[in-house]
C-alpha cells in the first residue's frame, strides 16, 4: 500500500503523512530539507539554481520511489510525489523564467526517462489549501529561507496544483479542503480527515 500526499508548500504535508504513518503503523518517507545542498541558494537566487534544484529532487524522489517499492513494511506515506517536482515545481519555474529553455528540455527528457521506471501511489491525498492557509503555515514554522518565499511564487503553484489534480488519473485520489482545518490543535479536525483517509484505505485493499 503505498499512499502519497501532495500539496502545495505549507499545506501541513509532513506533519500528516506523520500522523497518518503513527495511526496505522506505517514507514513514512519525508522530503528531507536539511541536507538539501541546494534550497537555500534557490530561494536567494531563484534563476542560478532553480535547474541544480531540479535535478536533485528529481533523484532524491526517483531513489525514494525505489525505496518503497522494496519496502517491506505493510504500508508506505509519502511526502510529495516526483509528479509534483515536474509538473508543478519545474513546470512553473520554466514559465517563470527561471529556467532556460534548454535545461528544461534537458529536465523533462530525464523525467521522461525516469518517470517508465515509477509507478504511481495506490492512493493519492491533496491537501489543498488556499494563500493565507498556506501563509500562516509557513510563518509558523519559521524556516529563514523560506521568509523569501513570494505570494506570487505560491499562487502560480497553486494554480498548477489545480491544474494537475483536476487530470490525475493515475489512481485513487482524494482531495481534501484544509482551509477551515486545524488538524493538530482540533482532534475533531484530525478525525473528520481520518475518516475520509480511512474510507479509501479500506477500500484499496478491497
Ligand atoms: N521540486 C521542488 N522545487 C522547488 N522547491 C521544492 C521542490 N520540492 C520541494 N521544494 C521545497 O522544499 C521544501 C520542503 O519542505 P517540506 O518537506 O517541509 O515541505 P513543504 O512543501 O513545505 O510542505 P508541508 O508544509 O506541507 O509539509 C519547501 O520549501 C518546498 O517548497
Amino acid at each position: 500500500m503505498h499512499v502519497a500526499i501532495a500539496g502545495n508548500i505549507g499545506s501541513g504535508k509532513t506533519t500528516f503523512a506523520k500522523k497518518l504513518g503513527k495511526q496505522f503503523n506505517w514507514d513514512v518517507q519525508l522530503e528531507s530539507v536539511e541536507d538539501n545542498p541546494y534550497l537555500k541558494d534557490f530561494y536567494e537566487d531563484m534563476k542560478r539554481w532553480s535547474f541544480h534544484l531540479q535535478v536533485y529532487f528529481l533523484n532524491s524522489r526517483f531513489n525514494q520511489v525505489a525505496k518503497i517499492r522494496e519496502s517491506e513494511f505493510k504500508g508506505t506515506i509519502q511526502d510529495r510525489t516526483i509528479y509534483e517536482d515536474c509538473y508543478i515545481f519545474a513546470a512553473n519555474l520554466y514559465k517563470s523564467g527561471y529556467i532556460a529553455e534548454r535545461d528544461y528540455h534537458n529536465y523533462l527528457e530525464l523525467f521522461k526517462s525516469m518517470i517508465k521506471h515509477v509507478k504511481a501511489p495506490d492512493l493519492l491525498i491533496y491537501l489543498k489549501a488556499d494563500i493565507p492557509k498556506l501563509v500562516a503555515n509557513i510563518q509558523k514554522r519559521g524556516r529563514a529561507y523560506e521568509e523569501l518565499i513570494r505570494i506570487e511564487y505560491l499562487k502560480n503553484l497553486n494554480e498548477h496544483y489545480e491544474e494537475w489534480i483536476g487530470s490525475y488519473d493515475l489512481g485513487k485520489l482524494l482531495v481534501i479542503d484544509v482551509n477551515d482545518l486545524d488538524f493538530v490543535a482540533n482532534v475533531e479536525d484530525y478525525a473528520f480527515m481520518l475518516e475520509k483517509v480511512n474510507y479509501q484505505v479500506n477500500g484499496l485493499f478491497q
